[in-house]
C-alpha cells in the first residue's frame, strides 16, 4: 500500500484499528492474553496496509527482538532438517525469530556462533550436539537451551533410542522373519550415537543370539553405504541393517545395480526420499519431527518458567511400508 504504509508506525495502526498501541504491540509479539476479536481487527489492519514493525522500533520499544538459535551440525542432514521443521511453526507461533547456523561438527565453529549469539541477547538456543562438544563450552546457555541428539548431565536434552532401534529391528529379522544371516552397515564408533551405540546393539544382540557378527564402519554419507556394500556381502547375509537412511540409500543403489535386491535392507530413520526411492526398505522411525516439537516446547517453556533440567528419549516405532 503506496509509501505511506511503510511510513507507518505502531501509533498509526492502533488509531486504524481502534485500540491502545500496547493492544497493537500485545498482537505483534503473540500475547495469547488478547481478545481474538481485538486480534483479528489489529491483523486485518495490519495486513491491509502490509505493515512490519522494524525490529529497532520493537526494541527501543522494549518489546526486545525474540530470538531463538538454532544450531544444525549439517544444513544437508535429512533428520536434522526434520526436527527443525517441527520447530519452527512452534517458534513463529510464540513470536521468536529463529537464526539458524550451521557447525559441521567444529567446536570451534560451536563457540564461534554461540558467542555470536550472545552478543545478539538471543534468547534461547537449539543446539544439535556431537562427539568432542564438551557440555562446558554451552555453560552460559544452560538455563535457556535444548540439546538434541546426546545427553549432558544438568542440561535439557532430547535424544533418540539409538539402542532400541537396531534391537527392534534385529528382532523382527531374526525372530518373525528367521533371517540367520544379518549384517550391519554403521558409522564409525568416534561417533558416539549413531555410531558406537548403534554398533554395540548389533554386536550384544549377535552375542546373545549366536549370530556370526558381520558388520563395516563408515561414515554418514550415501557414498560410505555405497562403498561398504561389497565387502558386507562376502558372507553372503540374507538382511542387512544399516545405522541410517543415507547408508541405507547407498546399499539399495548398489543391491539394484548388481541385481541383488533379494537382500533385505532395514534402515533407521524413515526418511521420505528412502521410502519414495526403495519403499520396500524395512525401516525404524526414531522421530526426528517429535524430537523437535519437544525442543521447542522445552525451551519455550523453560524461558517462560525455570524449569528441571531432564533428558527426553523419543521412543522408536518399526514401521510397516506395505
Ligand atoms: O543422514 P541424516 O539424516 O543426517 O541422519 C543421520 C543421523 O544424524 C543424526 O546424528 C548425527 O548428528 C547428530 C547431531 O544431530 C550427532 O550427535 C550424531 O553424532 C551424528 O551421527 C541423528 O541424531 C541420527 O539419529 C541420524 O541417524
Amino acid at each position: 500500500m503506496s509509501e505511506f504504509s511503510n511510513h507507518l508506525t505502531i501509533k498509526d495502526i492502533a488509531k486504524l484499528s481502534g485500540v491502545s498501541k500496547s493492544t497493537v504491540s500485545r498482537v505483534i509479539n503473540h500475547d495469547p492474553m488478547v481478545k481474538e476479536t481485538t486480534r483479528n481487527k489489529v491483523m486485518a489492519i495490519i495486513e491491509q496496509y502490509q505493515f512490519t514493525p522494524s525490529k529497532s522500533a520493537r526494541a527501543m520499544r522494549g518489546y526486545g527482538n525474540k530470538v531463538i538459535g538454532i544450531v544444525v551440525t549439517r544444513l544437508d542432514s535429512m533428520s536434522e532438517n526434520q526436527a527443525v521443521r517441527a520447530m519452527l511453526p512452534i517458534l513463529y507461533q510464540y513470536g521468536y525469530d529463529p537464526i539458524i547456523i550451521e557447525s559441521q561438527f567444529s567446536v570451534d565453529k560451536v563457540e564461534e556462533h554461540l558467542t555470536m549469539l550472545k552478543e545478539k541477547q538471543a534468547d534461547g538456543v537449539i543446539i544439535f550436539a556431537f562427539t568432542g562438544l564438551e557440555p562446558s563450552l554451552l555453560s552460559f546457555w544452560k538455563s535457556k537451551s535444548v540439546i538434541m541428539a546426546r545427553s549432558y548431565p544438568d542440561f535439557t536434552c532430547v535424544c533418540y533410542d539409538d539402542i532400541g532401534a537396531v534391537t527392534t529391528l534385529l528382532e523382527y529379522l531374526h525372530q518373525s522373519k528367521h533371517h540367520q544371516k544379518i549384517g550391519f552397515i554403521g558409522i564409525e564408533q568416534h561417533d558416539q550415537t549413531t555410531g558406537a551405540l548403534r554398533y554395540q546393539a548389533y554386536m550384544d544382540y549377535c552375542q546373545q543370539n549366536q549370530i556370526s557378527p558381520n558388520a563395516y564402519l563408515g561414515n554418514l554419507s550415501y557414498r560410505s553405504g555405497y562403498e561398504l556394500a561389497q565387502s558386507i556381502l562376502s558372507l553372503s547375509p540374507t538382511a542387512i541393517v544399516c545405522a541410517t537412511d543415507a547408508i541405507a540409500l547407498g546399499l539399495n543403489k548398489y543391491l539394484q545395480q548388481n541385481q541383488l535386491e533379494h537382500i533385505v535392507v532395514a534402515s533407521i530413520g524413515n526418511s521420505e526420499l528412502l521410502n519414495f526411492l526403495f519403499p520396500n526398505t524395512l525401516t525404524v522411525e526414531l522421530g526426528f519431527d517429535k524430537a523437535g516439537t519437544y525442543a521447542a516446547k522445552e525451551l519455550l517453556s523453560m524461558l517462560q518458567n525455570t524449569t528441571l533440567a531432564k533428558t527426553i528419549t523419543v521412543p522408536s516405532t518399526l514401521i510397516f511400508n506395505e
